[in-house]
């Protein structure tokens, strides 16, 4: 086996894996170095997992808004066994085989930078080998948790977000430390599938990136549920005085609650401590900077490239897998000396605000800016809103459904600088959403995107009337 290649690749998740095709499709040859699971967290830990586990959530508060159907309680251990399925059983078969295909070559083990165009790889024997890059090096190591530092909190071994969506068993009493997407998502998860007593201990607001009014939406439906969320409260001391027995959450103000697991949902650090950024003089824990070509600004020679979480710009696969992309693209490019300014080979959906779905019930999903960042940089703004429940598509989904829309408009250029909804299924929504803010589609355009009668997508009608169109 060779151990020279014309790019390198560390980490094997979703953005790894398509820097390594986009640079062989462009005529190089690449390996892929990976320590765990090839497929990367999105496959095991997070997006698959937690969406297998939400969806019957989602289906049941569905079923219960149609007249004329009944739905028994869920069968957890049902989910809980297709959840398996949807990850694989955890064998990452299947992905070595489309990277064979590609082909991308796959060395096992932990690799590390050992100076410039170098990676050392740690095998899980402990023996090592040293790659060495022609052209480029991809750092796509991806994020890990974030365990803030409360007293006895680390020692309680709580679940973080690999733990909560590998579950064999839904814990009957669980405390949720955080109010973010994955504080949301599997909060909802594990209440839905049958905890008697999900609390939230949220610092700031819950979902406090998204526009105010979609996280009340949120806050509402959860407080239906019965899911407790106690704003403005800390943790301030975890006990736990057997290991897998229940705990104790002491808090900053009122009783300590006692649980039977706690899920850290605090956010998430680059996965850079341990690359031997060092060897580089650059700062290991933090995200690798970046420009828009995925290029590592502080690196001389420009032959390191970060994509996905390690870069810090966009905590999402969609964006991980967009940023790599431009960047197998462009250093196919710069290697054989050909134009690297192609659409294709710089992250500008990033400028424009990444879509997001978060798939609580209800769903709420956001592209662009919020009316409040629009205005912060000084835009022109104009917004308008609508009651997604008045629409007619919405009605036929169910009865009681309830949704909002919130368009933000550049008045200047009278064009959208960003779009949120929320509602039972609004996912679906988002992507026309997309084309419009990030394809600066003109209003008076948009108004000729007929919606069909009778969808939910009648809200891009009811948002231009509300403009005055
Ligand atoms: C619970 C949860 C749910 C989520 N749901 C969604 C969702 O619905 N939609 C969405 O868009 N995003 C979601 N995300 C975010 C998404 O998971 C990440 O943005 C995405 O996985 C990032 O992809 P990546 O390729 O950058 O990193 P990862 O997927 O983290 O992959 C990195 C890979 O690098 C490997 N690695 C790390 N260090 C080394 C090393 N030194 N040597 C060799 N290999 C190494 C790791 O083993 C891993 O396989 C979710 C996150 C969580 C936690
Ligand atoms: N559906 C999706 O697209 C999806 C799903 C899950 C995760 N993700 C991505 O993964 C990333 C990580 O998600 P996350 O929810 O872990 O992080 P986050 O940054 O979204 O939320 C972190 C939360 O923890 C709180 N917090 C931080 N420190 C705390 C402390 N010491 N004590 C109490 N609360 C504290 C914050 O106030 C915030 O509510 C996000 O960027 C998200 O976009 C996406």
């Amino acid at each position: 086996m060779a151990d020279e290649f014309d790019v390198i690749v560390v980490g094997a998740g979703p953005a790894g894996e398509n820097a390594a095709a986009r640079a062989v499709r462009g005529g190089l040859n690449a390996a892929i170095v990976e320590g765990n699971l090839v497929g990367g967290e999105c496959s095991y830990w997070a997006c698959i997992p937690s969406k297998a586990l939400l969806r019957p959530v989602d289906l049941m508060g569905e079923v219960s808004r149609v007249p004329g159907l009944t739905l028994g309680p869920i069968d957890s251990g049902a989910v809980l066994a297709r959840r398996d399925e949807a990850v694989s059983y955890f064998n990452d078969g299947g992905q070595v085989e489309w990277l064979d295909g590609v082909p991308v070559e796959l060395v096992r083990g932990r690799g590390r930078l050992d100076g410039p165009k170098r990676v050392l790889v740690t095998a899980p024997d402990g023996s090592t080998r040293l790659l060495t890059a022609r052209h480029a090096v991809v750092l796509a190591t991806g994020s890990h948790a974030v365990i803030p530092p409360i007293p006895g909190l680390a020692e309680a071994a709580p679940w973080t977000s690999h733990e909560v969506t590998a579950t064999k068993s839904v814990p009957k009493r669980l405390v949720v430390l955080g109010g973010g997407v994955v504080a949301c998502e599997m909060a909802q998860a594990m209440h839905g599938l049958g905890a008697e007593e999900t609390t939230m201990l949220v610092r700031g607001g819950l979902l406090d990136r998204v526009e105010p009014f979609a996280a009340e939406f949120v806050a509402r439906s959860f407080a239906e549920a019965g899911i407790v969320v106690r704003t403005g409260v800390q943790a301030t001391k975890v006990e736990r005085p057997r290991p897998g027995g229940p705990l104790t959450v002491h808090l900053s103000e009122g009783p300590p609650i006692e649980a039977d697991e706690l899920l850290v949902a605090t956010g998430r650090r680059a996965a850079s401590d341990d690359l031997g950024l060092d060897t580089l003089g650059l700062p290991a824990g933090r995200p690798v900077e970046v420009d828009d070509s995925m290029r590592a600004t502080a690196v001389a020679d420009g032959w390191l490239y970060a994509v996905g979480d390690v870069n810090g710009r966009n905590l999402l696969t969609h964006m991980g897998k967009y940023q790599g992309r431009a960047c197998g693209d462009v250093i196919a490019a710069r290697a054989k000396g050909e134009r690297d300014d192609l659409p294709s080979m710089r992250d500008v959906a990033g400028g424009y605000g990444a879509p997001q779905v978060i798939f609580t019930d209800p769903q709420v999903c956001a592209v662009g800016r919020t009316e409040a960042a629009a205005r912060a940089e000084g835009f022109d703004v104009r917004v308008v809103e609508y009651d997604l429940g008045r629409v007619s598509g919405a009605y036929l989904l169910g009865d009681g459904y309830r949704g909002r829309a919130k368009a933000v408009v550049d008045e200047r250029r009278r064009v959208l600088l960003g779009v949120t909804f929320v509602g039972p299924g609004v996912a679906e929504l988002l992507h026309a959403a997309t084309v419009a803010v990030t394809g600066e589609v003109p209003l008076d355009r948009l108004w000729h995107a007929v919606p069909s009668f009778p969808t939910v997508s009648e809200i891009w009608l009811r948002l231009l009337e509300e403009y005055g169109l």
